[in-house]
């Protein structure tokens, strides 16, 4: 699957990621009436309003992108009735040919971390049957409980082809209050970069690994001294748009082939009607604002890109 990714990402020439993760404030108004009509203003009406907004903005920009990460709490939310939408929608993806990024950040016991290795990359056994539960692509990873949570992961992956992101320095604004912590004179996200990278090195999908990494756009120090730690893993690199990071600062989470990583954006490009650059648009053609948010996004990353390499 990683090779998949890769030859995606050179197809559409746009090392970017649709981040879905829909919030009922974002969903059109048109679309919140059409779907509680039909199935009540409850759990239902809102699963079904996130299942039509979300398949909106990939009609409008599969053809843009290699691939989505859907957010599995945006689902949780609405209970059972939004993991339907979490699953409608990754089937959706992969239809259009999408890479799907589960971004579900498990890690537990060895034992539980195999169920959900089984349950989101794998297939199940009943009886003389098997079946697959939510079958992303990829997923996202807590490797913070050690060795034992990741493994059962790579272990499914290598049989099924497929890949995980592994949290090595998250975006967010406390990321350093454990994962900046000194381990003798090594900060705690470079062991664990090191770590990734070992693993990695044990499962190549080909010139890259399928065991990849995700280092926040927030922290591009961090992100050129991971890239250099972490030479054969994709970096996933989430905080591009609404949580500041710059397309400038991303270029060195690159590798010199071009390859390496891919930037994720979630906010910025569904709820892009939203923003006052996209709102000419209108809440009735969100869709047309996202795809315009893609089209943008990829050039403000090839800008700098070039910019960089001037
Ligand atoms: O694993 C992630 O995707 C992730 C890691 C991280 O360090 N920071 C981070 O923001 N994310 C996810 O990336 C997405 C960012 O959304 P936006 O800020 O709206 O682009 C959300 O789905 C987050 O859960």
């Amino acid at each position: 699957m990683i090779n998949k990714l890769i030859q995606k990402i050179e197809q559409t020439d746009a090392p970017i990621v649709v981040g879905l993760d829909p919030m009922l404030d974002y969903v059109p108004q048109h679309i919140l009436k059409k779907a509680f009509d039909e199935k009540g203003e409850n759990l239902e009406g809102a699963a079904e309003a996130i299942w039509q907004f979300n398949k909106g903005i990939v009609d409008a920009t599969y053809d843009l992108i290699p691939a989505v990460k859907p957010q599995i709490a945006m689902y949780e939310q609405f209970g059972i009735e939004g993991m339907k939408t979490f699953k409608k929608t990754v089937d959706y993806c992969k239809e259009k040919g999408l890479v799907v990024i589960g971004d579900i950040k498990r890690g537990d016991i060895g034992s539980t971390s195999a169920a959900y290795a089984t349950g989101h990359l794998g297939k199940v056994t009943i009886g003389e049957n098997t079946f697959r539960g939510f079958d992303e692509d990829f997923v996202t990873l807590n490797p913070y409980m050690g060795g034992d949570s990741v493994l059962p992961f790579l272990e499914v992956c290598k049989e099924e082809k497929k890949g995980v992101f592994i949290l090595v320095k998250t975006s967010n604004p406390s990321s350093g209050d454990f994962q900046d912590q000194l381990v003798g004179d090594t900060p705690l996200y470079e062991l664990v970069g090191k770590k990734v990278a070992e693993w990695g090195e044990m499962h190549m999908g080909g010139t890259y690994s399928y065991v990849g990494a995700v280092v926040g756009a927030t922290y591009p120090k961090m992100g050129k001294i991971l890239r250099e730690l972490m030479p054969k893993a994709y970096i996933l690199v989430p905080g591009y748009g609404a949580q500041g990071g710059k397309a400038e600062d991303l270029v060195p989470y690159f590798n010199k082939d071009g390859l390496g990583a891919i930037v994720n954006s979630s906010r910025g490009i569904i709820a892009a009607y939203k923003l006052k650059a996209y709102e000419k648009f209108g809440s009735q053609a969100y869709a047309d604002a996202s795809r315009q948010a893609v089209i943008d996004m990829r050039e403000d990353l090839k800008q700098a890109w070039v910019a960089a390499k001037a």
